[in-house]
């Protein structure tokens, strides 16, 4: 018979005893081997359950310190980063507290009214007369250092961080790095250096007879509408200019300047400029794209689900429309992403395209408006421009009616119009804003300690019509251009020259070879630091500036040499040109500008 305790161990492993055969039942021996096989296997039972809790209890135990050590690793790497943009944000506060600055220390929102108005070029200029070349400005919670003093400006031109350009990516599908945005060094360099040749002379030179073919429509066009009517350079310059990038990156068929007369903008500018007006507020307060239910970030989505359909159908084109290498898309397809060494992605061929367009649609549309605005503004000016085109055999006239078209062999001839072009760009300069940068490292300027992290801003309007840099910047003065070294910064001499010595000049925060190199560039360059800066210089200059001299010399030489050009009675004189300059990313006439244009014959 089996023992109770037997029984008991079967019954836990619900065995019923009475299931085993009679034989077994009745054998003491087999019965004794049953017992001790259930004996072991209700120990090994036990053992490994609880060997499985145990485990189970170890590993929970382990789970939960290593949330904890997790959690407290991340406590306190967001504290030590706490701390750290509060040390950054007082050393910010105090280097900016001791520039010369002038908005009330109780007002929330510092400048940010004047600073963001459409006068703000103005602004700027109204600061530098009151302030000197250095001062602060608060915009919002932003505290930005103003340099308007190019010799103290020249260090700037070195730095390549530019923060607040950011949400400029907010206008490609991707949300991609561009060149003008905020890539990694390495791929910064691969693009620059990649499509800088598609603006060389030889390159240029090539797609010139593509350029110049968009001019018979345009002369063609004025003729039409009579001496009498108003013409809106500024739209026709727009349809022209959007060609031009059009053309030297898919080098096929333009499309906009077939449109003039049609009381239509370009088509693309239609879809740009509203996104980019919702750009331009979150650029100035970043914080506002997570509003998203606020109207202005509801429009601004909308707007960019337009913009995205028509930036995906670019893409197409440039795949599809087999670009010569020599134009500029021909350089975009043969980019190699410096990552990953393969050609670039549709969202990078995006963002850099897109690039291009922004950065030299409204640019170059600009300054011909304020080029021909100015030389209808100043008889003499026109009359010095016509003789030139005159001089080989460009201007209309009697004999020549019909004038023939402008020859790439030209322009090397149009000595004058070259120097009205640079000095209408010094005088409405229309990247106004300037330039932006984020310091990487602390720099001593003028005196004043700049602590890194801080916005520089580099207003070029602002040094441009700096009393103390140019003789009457105020006027259109083409003849200050025959000096050689226009360019730069004339020998300091009185009181400036007093100045500058006890401002101490540019000094660099630490002493490291490289920054060393750099104070003694900076000295040897001396007096010759750069005042012309319309496509700024250094690191970041305009890398489409030839294009954007060849368009507007063969714009501004054709409409000359066929026309007599005249305010229209809606501009009627300086003033009325001066008034109708607004800046919103860039600076242009507020309602186009309007001229007569009377043919020469
Ligand atoms: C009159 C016409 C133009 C003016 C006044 C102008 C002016 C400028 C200025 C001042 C910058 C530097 C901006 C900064 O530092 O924040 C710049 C950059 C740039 N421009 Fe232009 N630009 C003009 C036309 C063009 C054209 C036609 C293109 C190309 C189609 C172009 C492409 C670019 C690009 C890609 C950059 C960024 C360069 C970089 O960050 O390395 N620009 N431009």
């Amino acid at each position: 018979m089996p023992s109770r305790g037997f029984e008991a161990l079967a019954g836990a492993h619900n065995l019923d005893f009475q299931l085993l055969p009679a034989t077994l039942r009745a054998c003491g021996w087999c019965l004794e081997v049953l017992s001790t096989s259930l004996t072991l296997f209700h120990t090994d039972c036990r053992s490994r359950s609880e060997k499985r809790s145990e485990r189970l209890h170890v590993q929970m135990a382990d789970l939960w310190q290593t949330a904890g050590i997790a959690i407290s690793c991340f406590l306190a790497v967001v504290a030590r980063r706490l701390v750290r943009v509060c040390f950054r944000e007082i050393r910010i506060w105090y280097s900016w507290s001791k520039l010369p600055h002038s908005q009330s220390p109780w007002s929330l929102a510092g400048e940010l009214v004047p600073a963001t108005s459409l006068k703000r070029h103005d602004f700027y200029t109204a600061r530098t007369k009151q302030l000197g070349g250095i001062f602060g400005i608060r915009v919002g919670p932003l505290f930005e250092v103003c340099i308007t003093d190019p010799e103290l400006a020249a260090p700037i031109f070195k730095e390549n961080k530019a923060d607040l350009y950011t949400p400029l990516q907010t206008v490609f599908r991707k949300n991609e790095p561009s060149l003008f945005t905020k890539p990694s060094p390495e791929y910064y360099r691969a693009i620059r250096k990649g499509v800088a040749p598609a603006f060389n002379s030889g390159n240029l030179r090539e797609g010139f007879g593509r350029l110049a073919s968009l001019m018979p429509a345009v002369i063609q066009y004025i003729r039409q509408a009579g001496a009498e009517a108003s013409v809106d350079v500024f739209n026709i310059a727009g349809h022209v200019t959007m060609d031009a990038i059009s053309l030297s990156i898919f080098a096929d068929a333009p499309g906009s300047a077939s449109k003039l007369g049609q009381g239509v903008r370009p088509r693309y500018a239609e879809l740009m400029d509203p996104a980019m007006q919702g750009v331009v507020k979150i650029m100035a307060i970043p914080w506002l794209r997570h509003l998203t239910f606020i109207p202005a970030m509801k429009q601004l989505k909308q707007d960019l689900t337009r913009l995205h359909e028509e930036h995906g159908k670019m893409v197409d084109r440039l795949r599809t429309c087999n670009p010569p290498p020599a134009s500029l898309g021909g350089h975009l397809l043969a980019l190699k992403d410096p990552a990953t060494g393969l050609p670039l992605t549709d969202g990078q061929l995006e963002a850099e395209m897109v690039t291009l367009f922004v950065a030299g649609y409204d640019t170059s549309t600009a300054a011909i408006s304020w080029t021909l605005g100015l030389i209808a503004a100043h008889p003499a000016v026109q009359r010095k421009v016509a003789a030139e085109l005159d001089s080989i055999g460009l201007k209309g006239s009697a004999e020549r009616p019909q004038p023939r078209g402008l020859s790439w062999e030209d322009l090397s001839q149009l000595d004058y119009l070259r120097k009205v072009i640079k000095e209408a760009l010094r005088m409405f300069t229309v990247a106004s804003g300037g330039t932006v940068r984020t310091l990487s490292k602390p720099l001593n300027i003028g005196g004043y300690h700049l602590a890194a992290g801080m916005t520089v801003q580099v207003p070029f309007h602002g040094i441009h019509r700096n009393p103390d840099v140019w003789d009457r910047p105020d006027d259109f003065l083409t003849e200050r251009w025959d000096e050689a070294d226009v360019e730069y910064v004339k020998p300091a001499s009185g009181n400036r020259a007093a100045a500058k010595s006890e401002s101490g000049g540019v000094d660099y925060g630490s002493s490291s070879p490289d920054q060393q190199q750099a104070l003694g560039k900076q000295a040897d360059q001396g007096s010759k630091a750069r005042r012309y800066m319309p496509f700024s210089y250094g690191l970041r200059s305009c890398v489409g500036q030839n294009l954007a001299n060849l368009t507007m010399l063969t714009f501004v030489a054709s409409l000359c040499a066929n026309f007599q050009l005249e305010l229209a009675p809606e501009i009627k004189d300086m003033s009325g040109i001066k008034e109708a300059a607004v800046t919103s990313l860039i600076m242009s006439p507020r309602d186009g500008m309007p001229l007569r244009c009377t043919p020469w014959a």
